[in-house]
């Protein structure tokens, strides 16, 4: 059509001319003919006919036809026990029900292929959809009027584990969608106070899952049931859902149904059924760090208080989903503060040493304040900012240091300032920091992108560190032993357990060369790739 009506015009334009030697191009020809062929065709299922007698209030009646696929429904039933009639409860966004668009909460289920459902229980329901092959034909009369529009999606990140098969309290566990801290979650319907729905982002699977509310899961924290830090997940109900044909958890007036295999929600019953020194450069801002005072501290288990400024010692355990922006760096942002967390021994200063070594002028380490005296050849500002004991404990009470401790009768400490100084210079600021003080930096002035360095197994340990030449570390001259690796291991785990929330990226320091290149694109994507960042790091400085 278009063709001919070029070739009618008597002065077509440069651009007329161009679209027809285009559609005229033999390929293209092809395309539109099988376009052709294929629309023509009608793939969908081949739905019975509709009943004969429909009923006189027809108007108030929907006949849903739906085909038993592989899909889970994705809807969910409940009774209500005073009239005995049966109601979607909810529809899981994404799911077979919703995107057909023909069920919604709060229609009232009236037959399933004929047979009423009135007054049955929502397990029996749930049992009749599971045997019924094909074609189901649900007679509803729908609940009026219809919300419009859909809230728009929140982004967070999950601070928590969170096991539907777990949770005694989830209206209906096969609806629900497990999730592990550092999962990131777009949450797309809020409406009820208690229970979200959300998908995974990164996640292949359109249909959304039931997860508990902010409310909901800090209810559920009080009850200490999950996420205990360091401490096996435990639960205060044996898991007793599995293959269940049927299962009752009464809640309210509520029932709940499920099938291995099946989820449709029936009033909150899924109905689911379809389915150094060394050096002649001086490596400005590095040095042996903190991590010796460190490991002290770890083997006489001392409050981690004590090894971190008063500011990052306050309570976060209340978060449970933090909102989350996605954030592309601007040119003229400062650098992201590049912060490597891993167990004492598993190489972080390995690592950022060799990454300040090979650039220098791109990466540096904060300087660091100390108290103990001066050593020949050292140079204020440059090894240290060396300090007296009245000075360092004065930046203490005013909050100077992202993390402080003492060695040897000596206190030292990273301070903000010295950081800031770094990232002031325009250059990329690479700290190691423990754990604990991982809030003093969470900020939205230095954005960290934070790495956490993992060893490889300790066979690989044994084999990549036998090598005399590595020490345990610079204060220890000695090399490692097996306990030394199951003690990095066994620290590893601990670490992940507890704070796998906040990394943003893990590298295996298994071969150094490897580790170091990995290390470089980490830090290369954190500056140039979009990232999800707290959505707080993006509020106006007087919040
Ligand atoms: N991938 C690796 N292969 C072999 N040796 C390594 C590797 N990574 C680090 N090392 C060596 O292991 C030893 C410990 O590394 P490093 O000092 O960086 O550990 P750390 O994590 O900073 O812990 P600490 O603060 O206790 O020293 C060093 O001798 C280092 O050269």
């Amino acid at each position: 059509q278009i063709m001919v009506s070029v070739r009618g015009l008597a002065a077509p334009s440069s651009e007329a001319q161009e679209l027809y030697i285009l559609l005229k191009r033999p390929h293209v020809q092809a395309l539109l003919s099988a376009h052709d062929s294929v629309a023509q065709r009608d793939y969908g299922p081949v739905l019975p006919p509709l009943p004969d007698k429909l009923p006189d209030n027809e108007e108030a009646m929907r006949i849903v036809c739906l085909v038993k696929n592989t899909q889970p429904l994705g809807a969910t039933i409940r009774k209500n026990e005073r009239t005995g009639n049966i109601f979607i409860a909810r529809v899981i966004h994404g799911g077979l029900a919703d995107r057909s668009g023909l069920l919604h909460p709060g229609d009232k289920l009236v037959e399933v292929n004929g047979q009423k459902v009135q007054g049955l229980q929502p397990e029996r329901v749930i049992q009749m959809l599971v045997q019924f092959q094909g074609n189901i034909l649900f007679k509803v009369i729908p609940n009026s009027p219809q919300p419009a529009n859909r809230q728009p999606a929140l982004y967070v990140r999950a601070m928590v584990d969170y096991s539907p098969l777990q949770d005694p309290a989830i209206p209906c566990p096969d609806a629900g969608m497990a999730f592990s801290k550092g999962d990131l979650l777009e949450i797309v319907d809020q409406s009820d106070i208690r229970w979200w729905q959300a998908r995974k982002l990164h996640s292949a699977s359109l249909c959304c899952g039931l997860i508990p509310s902010t409310n909901q899961l800090r209810y559920k924290q009080r009850e200490l049931w999950w996420s205990q830090p360091y401490q096996a997940h435990t639960c205060i109900r044996p898991c007793m859902l599995k293959h269940t044909h049927t299962h009752t958890h009464t809640h309210k007036h509520t029932h709940e149904i499920m099938d291995e295999n099946k989820c449709i929600e029936t009033g909150d019953y899924l109905i689911e059924s379809m389915s150094s020194f060394i050096y002649l450069i001086i490596l400005l801002g590095f040095r042996h760090s903190l991590r010796v005072w460190r490991r002290k501290s770890y083997s006489k288990r001392k409050p981690s208080c004590y090894s971190c400024a008063v500011s990052s010692c306050h309570n976060t355990s209340a978060t449970v989903y933090e909102e989350v922006l996605h954030y592309q760096r601007h040119i003229d942002d400062p650098p992201r503060l590049i912060v490597l967390i891993g167990p004492s021994g598993v190489g972080v200063n390995e690592l950022r040493r060799r990454l300040i070594k090979i650039n220098p002028n791109t990466y540096q380490g904060p300087i660091s304040h100390t108290t103990r005296s001066q050593k020949m050849g050292e140079k204020n500002g440059r090894e240290y900012h060396f300090v007296t004991k009245e000075v360092f404990a004065y930046m203490v009470i005013n909050h100077k240091f992202l993390e402080y401790g003492k060695h040897n009768g000596h206190m030292y400490g990273t301070s903000l300032d010295s950081v800031k100084d770094v990232l002031d210079n325009g250059k990329m600021c690479v700290i190691d920091l423990e754990p604990h003080c991982i809030h003093s930096v969470r900020t939205k002035k230095l954005k960290p992108y934070i790495i956490f360095v993992r060893p490889p197994s300790p066979a690989r340990m044994r084999q990549t560190r036998k090598d005399p030449h590595f020490l345990a570390n610079s204060y220890i001259k000695r090399c490692f032993h097996d306990k030394d690796f199951e003690e990095i291991e066994e620290a590893s785990r601990t670490m992940e357990v507890k704070y796998r929330q906040y990394f943003d990226c893990v590298i295996v320091n298994d071969d150094l060369q490897d580790s170091c290149m990995d290390l470089f694109t980490a830090i290369q994507h954190a500056q140039e790739e979009p990232q999800w960042i707290p959505a707080s790091w993006f509020a106006p400085d007087h919040l």
